[in-house]
């Protein structure tokens, strides 16, 4: 373990229930001044509760939370809690109002009212000026909903510094993120905890980015911290996947070869102004570059579609489908990127929200016994750990939340699979059995569209890639054999 300098917090013995289950064991994590501590785990592993209760937004068991104030002295709870901010996926911002109205905000909380509008804006340049003087200037007056998710992170981050946080934890934030602007967020990231010494703890799965942003780690396994404290250039990418209990079964997920002339099924062809493509049944077709160019083509694959740029064709489809549902009945499924507003159902219980495709395509509405085995099977499939498949998704971490999702489609006859970013927030152990999943249902003719932000996932499983710039247009198709981090770089305009 190494010596806390001058810590933020401190965290020791760290205990707390849900009923019975018992979800940190006796946790111990203290952050110094001016570092990035990558806090690492599993799904399900109590990451995010311990993070829920550090910031007072959950009670805690037994053991305790010490803050200190930049001389060493302990602070109130209060106190220190006013210092933390989270950064969770899902921001934190209103879409309908300005950027510098939304930094502002907290302040406005805190009884500023009266301070004139003019301050209030200079304050919020300010802040964000601290992130990109020229962002600042170009987006004080933009509305939230126009902004990216980098950008939106960065207003939220100008926020945090805005109301005097001196910790900042990040929940999974490359998710969703391309190259380019995660190199971004990471030489901000960098500027800050060397120029104002900021503490930055980053939650994340990407073994690859945690190496590039974190001095340090803490490892929680089960409730239980397991590393306190190392530096990560002391722990090989194996010791840190053996210390999370991360090990895979042995499966390779490269590409192997595949008859794709015996497989069953229609081609799927796909055409714009140009591109075009035809997927042969068992192709796993990789989409990869900034949002806007992959989220038109595939609301043209479900069926979502409102602007007619994209030609979807397949012997015995419509030429257009007249709704999700309606693809979803013919055989095209989707696993959406956005969790928790298109994909989880918050208040039905994890059976119905495993088994949602299933009830459209076979149109049936009552759990039957076969239903309930089926349920299991598929959580047991992709290592869902739930006490009940009668519980609410909540009850289930991030990651674990994502895997339901994908459930829904596992082992379901169809023809086209779609899927934006499905390993998002999802374990080391789990993506490399969802690689694997996703080339079985491959095998069975299923093609797959896939879009990804971690390209190395892409290059590691698909087939073919379609990559698009960051105005959206389509900028070229690589072949497997063609395949590389540069060539992609270079077709999603992300060279860095
Ligand atoms: N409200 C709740 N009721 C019951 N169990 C809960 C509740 N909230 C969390 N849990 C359980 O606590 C455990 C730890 O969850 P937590 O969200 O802290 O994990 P995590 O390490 O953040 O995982 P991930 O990487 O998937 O985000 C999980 O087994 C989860 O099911």
């Amino acid at each position: 373990m190494m010596e806390t300098q001058n810590p933020v917090v401190s965290v020791k013995g760290l205990t707390k229930s849900y009923g019975a289950t018992s979800v940190l064991k006796g946790v111990d994590f203290s952050v110094a001044r001016g570092e990035i501590h990558a806090l690492l785990g599993g799904n399900g592993a109590g990451k995010s509760t311990m993070i829920r209760i550090i910031t007072g937004s959950a009670s805690k068991g037994d053991g305790d939370i010490t803050f200190f104030d930049p001389s060493g002295a302990p602070r109130t709870d209060a106190e220190g809690r006013a210092r933390v901010a989270v950064v969770h996926q899902e921001l934190a911002l209103l879409p309908h109002l300005s950027v510098a109205e939304n930094i502002t905000l907290p302040h406005y909380r805190r009884g500023f009212a009266a301070v004139k509008k003019r301050l209030s804006i200079e304050k919020a340049f300010e802040a964000l000026a601290m992130i990109d003087t020229e962002f600042a200037a170009r987006s004080l007056h933009r509305l939230v909903e126009d902004l990216s998710l980098h950008e939106g992170q960065m207003v939220e981050i100008a926020r945090a510094l805005s109301s005097g946080a001196e910790l900042i934890l990040l929940d999974e934030p490359t998710a969703n993120l391309t190259a380019a602007e995660t190199a971004r967020l990471f030489a901000v990231l960098r500027r800050l905890t060397r120029e104002t010494g900021l503490s930055v703890v980053f939650v994340s799965h990407r073994m690859k980015e945690i190496r590039q942003i974190a001095d340090v780690c803490t490892i929680i396994r089960d409730g239980r911290t397991i590393v306190d404290r190392l530096a990560l250039s002391e722990l090989s990418d194996v010791a840190i996947i053996e210390k999370m209990g991360q090990v895979a079964a042995s499966h390779s997920a490269s590409s192997g070869a595949v008859d794709r002339n015996r497989m069953k099924g229609e081609p799927l062809s796909i055409r714009e102004a140009d591109l075009e493509i035809t997927l042969s049944p068992g192709t796993i077709l990789g989409v990869a570059g900034a949002p806007a160019g992959p989220a038109s083509l595939i609301s043209a694959l479900v069926g979502a579609a409102e602007a007619k740029r994209w030609t979807v064709s397949r012997a015995g489809w419509p030429e257009r489908f007249a709704s999700p549902r309606r693809a979803t009945a013919a055989g095209a499924g989707f696993v959406t990127g956005d969790r928790a507003h298109k994909g989880i159902l918050h208040s039905l219980p994890i059976i119905d929200n495993v088994l949602a495709s299933r009830r459209v395509v076979r149109g049936t509405a009552f759990i039957s016994g076969g239903e309930r085995r089926e349920c299991v099977d598929l959580l047991q499939a992709l290592s869902v750990k739930a006490a009940s498949i009668w519980d609410l998704p909540a009850t289930l971490s991030g990651g674990t939340q994502q895997k339901l999702l994908l459930a829904r489609w596992l082992g379901l006859p169809s023809s086209l699979l779609v899927l934006e970013e499905p390993t998002r927030g999802v374990d080391i152990r789990t993506k490399k059995e969802i690689y694997q999943l996703i080339r079985q249902m491959a095998s069975t003719g299923t093609i797959i569209v896939w879009w990804s932000t971690e390209n190395a996932e892409l290059l590691d499983v698909c087939d073919r890639i379609v990559a698009f710039d960051t105005e959206g247009r389509a900028s070229g198709i690589i072949e497997r054999q063609d395949m590389s981090e540069d060539r992609l770089a270079e077709l999603t305009g992300m060279a860095t």
